[in-house]
C-alpha cells in the first residue's frame, strides 16, 4: 500500500483568506492527505476545516519555510501549495527563496497561487 500523500500549506498574510477559503472548498481531497502548515496558515486552515490532519510548524519568520524546507529534503512532501504575495517586501524573503529552491532541487510538484493550486489538487484527488 502507498503512503498517504503529505501537502505542505503555506500563505503569506494578504493570502490567508484565499488559503481559508480554498482549503474549505477542497476539504475533500485535503482530509485524504497529511498536512504540515507554517504557524498562523495552519491555524487559519485548522479554523476554517476543524477536522483536518495538520501539524503546525513554526510560523515562517521564525523558521516554518526552513522546518518545511527540512521535510522536501527528507522527502516527507509531496505537494506544496504557497500563496505568495508578491506586493510586500518580507524580512524572511531569503528563507521564501530557499523554500523554494528546495522544492526545484527535489522536483516536488509546488504552486505559488491558487489557481496553479485548484490544478494541482485536481491531480491529486485523481
Ligand atoms: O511567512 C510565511 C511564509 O513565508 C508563512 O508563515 P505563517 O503561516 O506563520 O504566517
Amino acid at each position: 500500500m502507498s503512503r498517504q500523500k503529505c501537502i505542505a500549506l503555506i500563505a503569506h498574510d494578504e493570502k490567508k483568506d484565499d488559503m481559508a477559503a480554498f482549503a474549505l472548498q477542497n476539504e475533500a481531497v485535503l482530509a485524504q492527505a497529511k498536512i504540515f502548515a507554517t504557524g498562523t496558515t495552519g491555524g487559519r486552515v485548522l479554523e476554517a476545516c476543524p477536522s483536518l490532519d495538520v501539524t503546525r510548524l513554526k510560523s515562517g519568520p521564525l523558521g516554518g519555510d526552513q522546518q518545511i524546507g527540512a521535510l522536501i529534503a527528507t522527502g516527507e512532501v509531496d505537494l506544496l501549495i504557497f500563496f505568495v504575495d508578491p506586493l510586500t517586501p518580507m524580512p524572511h524573503d531569503v528563507d521564501v527563496k530557499a523554500l523554494m529552491r528546495l522544492a526545484i532541487v527535489y522536483d516536488i510538484p509546488m504552486a505559488l497561487n491558487r489557481a496553479t493550486a485548484e490544478h494541482l489538487l485536481d491531480f491529486a484527488g485523481d
